[in-house]
């Protein structure tokens, strides 16, 4: 399978300057591929339109050529977000927000580190770093073919990052799961990508 972005262009309707101008990119599942950038440039825009979270002036974002915002119900393309508190909703509890992403592997759960005794709790009883695990624990439903990951370790120490990453790598091999990485590090990008996309090279 391929995840596409094709001359993608796009403006944020509050105004301000072109975020993104024919911008170009593939991944191919089980792929591992970085994307970074300075601050700002448009990083998180950019997955936000592979994710069908947000629809591009001109050009397409699509998976094996079917338009990424035309899928209903599970979508294969998978965001995992840099705020975790932002994205889950706060009246449900963790079992429930879990739930909703339907069947989600035992063996995930597990690989995370999340706790049981955590499901019961509410998401303000949480810390940031354990809701992202629910967060990312969410995104590996049966369905998941590509992740897009924005900056979703920044929040974690780095033995708690080497985790995750590790298993997330894994994940990707055994499914066949193609992931975007944006970060700032460097070393992380060495460490987990196969290419990296410099997005200053589009400017
Ligand atoms: N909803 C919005 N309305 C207007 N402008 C926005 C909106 N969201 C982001 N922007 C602007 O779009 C630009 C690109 O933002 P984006 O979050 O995509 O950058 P980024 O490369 O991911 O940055 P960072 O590395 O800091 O997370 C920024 O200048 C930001 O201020």
């Amino acid at each position: 399978m391929v995840l596409k972005g094709e001359e993608l262009s796009f403006r944020y309707q509050s105004g301000g300057r072109q975020i993104l101008n024919h911008v170009s990119l593939s991944i191919e599942s089980g792929e591992i591929v970085g994307l970074c950038a300075p601050s700002g440039f448009g990083k998180t825009t950019l997955c936000k339109i592979l994710g069908g979270y947000a629809e591009p002036d001109s050009g397409t974002a699509s998976l094996e050529g079917k338009s990424i915002r035309s899928y209903r119900g599970y979508c294969p393309v998978q965001m995992i977000w840099q705020h975790p508190e932002l994205v889950i909703n706060p009246r449900l509890k963790m079992s429930q927000v879990l739930a909703e992403a339907g069947d989600i592997d035992e063996h995930v759960i597990t690989n995370l580190g999340i706790e049981t005794e955590w499901m019961s709790r509410y998401p303000i009883e949480l810390s940031g770093g354990e809701l992202q695990r629910f967060c990312i624990a969410r995104a590996l439903g049966e369905g998941t073919r590509f992740i897009l990951a924005d900056e979703i370790t920044t929040m974690l120490d780095l033995i708690t990052q080497a985790q995750i990453w590790n298993f997330l790598k894994t994940e990707s091999m055994e499914r066949n799961i193609g992931m975007l990485v944006v970060s700032h590090s460097g070393e992380l990008l060495d460490k987990l990508c196969s290419r990296r996309i410099d997005m200053q090279a589009f400017s």
